[in-house]
């Protein structure tokens, strides 16, 4: 029977709770992201629970979820070191560059991403590709900027796509941006921030994920 991609997204968080039980230091912080692979893994996490000082979480979501299984979640700001971070990705290709945001979360998502010294991307085989920006890019924008920052995008070479009704955990909106030509992500990620009005973008090239683990039928393939 073909292995389904909800089964797929178990496998790579437990893969990811495999990893932590290894090299996790009992009594410190873990970044949690956001995402329904990820909500896998909270949901492993639960077992660690008397191990970990607290999390710190990149959405609303995730902090409920977290709390919800008696973890402790803190501020980022209370945190000197975050020596592990675990999040998903819409797409990651094999410098483990990626495209987040698919949920929105991509600005908190980046903060913790800074922080970390390890980012572990867990993902199924459907988010590996060869050349990122099949998933549209997502902007989260100032909302008073929303128009002038799509013309920017326009100017670009992306179709912006307004994610109507969606309101970040920043009070902020999303631009989804069609059919960028990326063949250089960390200079588009750039030129993105560039744009006044934007918070952040989902290209996470400039920071990319330090290790990835991405379950397919075959099992876990690592990529360092
Ligand atoms: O970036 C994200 C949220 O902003 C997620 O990591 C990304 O959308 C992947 O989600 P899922 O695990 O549900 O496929």
């Amino acid at each position: 029977m073909a292995t389904s991609q909800e089964q797929l997204k178990q496998q790579a968080a437990q893969a990811a709770f495999d990893y932590v039980k290894e090299h996790f230091k009992p009594g410190s912080v873990i970044g949690v992201g956001t995402g329904s692979t990820v909500n896998f893994f909270i949901d492993l996490l639960a077992e660690m629970k008397h191990d970990i000082e607290a999390a710190v979480s990149s959405s609303e979501a995730s902090t409920e979820r977290l709390k919800s299984h008696g973890i402790r979640v803190v501020d980022l700001n209370s945190v000197s070191e975050l020596p592990l971070y675990i999040d998903g990705a819409d797409e990651i290709d094999s410098h483990m560059r990626m495209v987040k945001g698919g949920g929105a979360a991509l600005t908190r998502e980046k903060i913790i991403a800074a922080v970390a010294q390890t980012f572990v991307c867990i993902v199924d085989k459907s988010k590996q590709v060869g050349r990122l920006g099949n998933f549209p890019v997502p902007v989260e924008v100032i909302p008073m900027a929303r128009s002038y920052v799509g013309r920017q995008i326009v100017r670009l070479g992306g179709d912006p796509v307004w994610r109507e009704g969606v309101v970040t955990d920043n009070g902020n909106w999303i631009l989804d941006v069609h059919n960028f030509d990326i063949l250089d992500p960390i200079h588009l990620e750039q030129q993105l921030n560039n744009i006044v009005g934007v918070v952040t973008n989902g290209l996470f090239a400039q920071r990319g994920a330090d290790l990835a683990l991405i379950a397919s039928a075959d099992g876990i393939q690592t990529l360092k």
